[in-house]
């Protein structure tokens, strides 16, 4: 299956090259594929912060290369470089409030230093390691697409439906995508029929980009409304709802796109079976529950825009909700698969070495 979505593998959206870091600007997709050079830590941190890129595990990636970028400049500076990149650590940390992946990935390229031999080069050292954690989410793609098309196959080995929330593709990642990436192996293996998308209000994160994904790798996309989420599980015949996580609480909570909570609701009611396909890096066990997750609101204006006009009348606008574990069926990471996810199971997931 590696092979195959390799040889599938037709979206990058983050590219470092020759010391400065590539991001393909997903405000403007699909309508234009426009692409940003960031060379410096704030630019790396203004993109993560309006939205240039997005998805939890692109997040933590991309604020990698930006503590790269960071200690670039501040070694450059000289004096107590390390005080100074402290402040551009605390810059990233402060870009988006929910995603794990982002802390998970600044915290690791700070043990990394911290580890440093006395003659190291700081600056090689800390390229190698934001490289090595874009790797190996690219790398726990491909293993969590396998484990998920397992799993579906094991419940029906034909042809089914499959509706998605959100973006989790290869603009959201360093890979294939974490749900997306196990549809696209649904797809390979003949196991799909058809994936209905929600649009993803209001950012549009799936009408704008998941469907675009999809429809160039030539699977069956249909697009619906956020609130036909229900009826479209109860008159398709969808057998699966598969969605990413930006957070995974020690209990099996799951933090996600504003909307798979009801969808939650929905698929237990009609006895459709739920996957949260997510890397390890989401999990974070010091929240005991999703309810000690930081969830984002972001500028009720997003929603206040119609026909061109200003509605003049207040708004609130949550991008984040929690799942609640017992609405879930199995979580996949690239550690292996829970069912049924609780503190134990997950606890013991999290001491298991990657399946790569
Ligand atoms: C595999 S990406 C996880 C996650 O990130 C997205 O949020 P956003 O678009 O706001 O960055 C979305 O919730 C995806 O499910």
């Amino acid at each position: 299956m590696r092979d195959r979505l390799l040889a599938a593998e037709n979206v990058k959206a983050i590219d470092w090259r020759d010391g400065a870091l590539y991001l393909l600007d997903q405000r403007v997709l699909p309508s234009q594929e426009s692409w940003v050079a960031c060379r410096t830590v704030e630019a790396v941190a203004d993109a993560i912060r309006c939205m240039l890129v997005r998805g939890a595990p692109a997040i933590g990636i991309c604020a990698a290369y930006g503590l790269v970028l960071a200690a670039r400049e501040r070694i450059a500076q000289g004096g107590d470089w390390q005080a100074a990149w402290e402040e551009d650590y605390a810059l990233l940390a402060h870009t988006r409030p929910t995603a794990s992946n982002l802390f998970w990935a600044l915290q690791r390229m700070r043990d990394r230093l911290d580890r440093l031999k006395k003659h190291a080069d700081p600056l090689a050292v800390l390229e190698a390691e934001a490289i090595a954690i874009h790797e190996s989410d690219r790398e726990a793609n491909f293993v969590m697409a396998q484990l998920g098309v397992e799993r579906i196959r094991k419940h029906q080995g034909n042809a089914q439906a499959f509706l998605t929330h959100g973006n989790t593709g290869a603009l959201a990642t360093g890979g294939v995508g974490t749900a997306l990436g196990v549809i696209r192996a649904a797809f390979l293996e003949g196991l799909v029929e058809q994936v209905y998308v929600n649009e993803t209000r209001p950012w549009l994160q799936g009408s704008r980009l998941t469907a675009w994904e999809l429809a160039g790798d030539g699977i069956p996309v249909t697009v619906n409304a956020d609130s036909a989420g229900a009826h479209i599980l109860k008159t398709k015949g969808v057998t699966w709802v598969i969605v990413g996580a930006d957070c995974i609480a020690a209990n099996g909570d799951v933090v996600s796109k504003i909307g798979t909570y009801q969808l939650a609701v929905c698929a237990m009611h009609h006895g459709v079976r739920f996957m949260v396909v997510a890397p390890s890096s989401t999990l974070d066990l010091m929240m005991a529950t999703g309810d000690d997750v930081a969830l984002e609101a972001r500028d009720p204006g997003e929603l206040l825009e119609v026909m061109g006009q200003r509605l003049k009348v207040d708004a609130i606008n949550p991008v984040f909700d929690v799942t609640p574990a017992d609405l879930i069926d199995v979580i996949v990471t690239e550690k292996g698969v829970v069912e049924r996810p609780d503190t134990a199971k997950l606890a013991r997931l999290m001491c298991r070495k990657r399946l790569h």
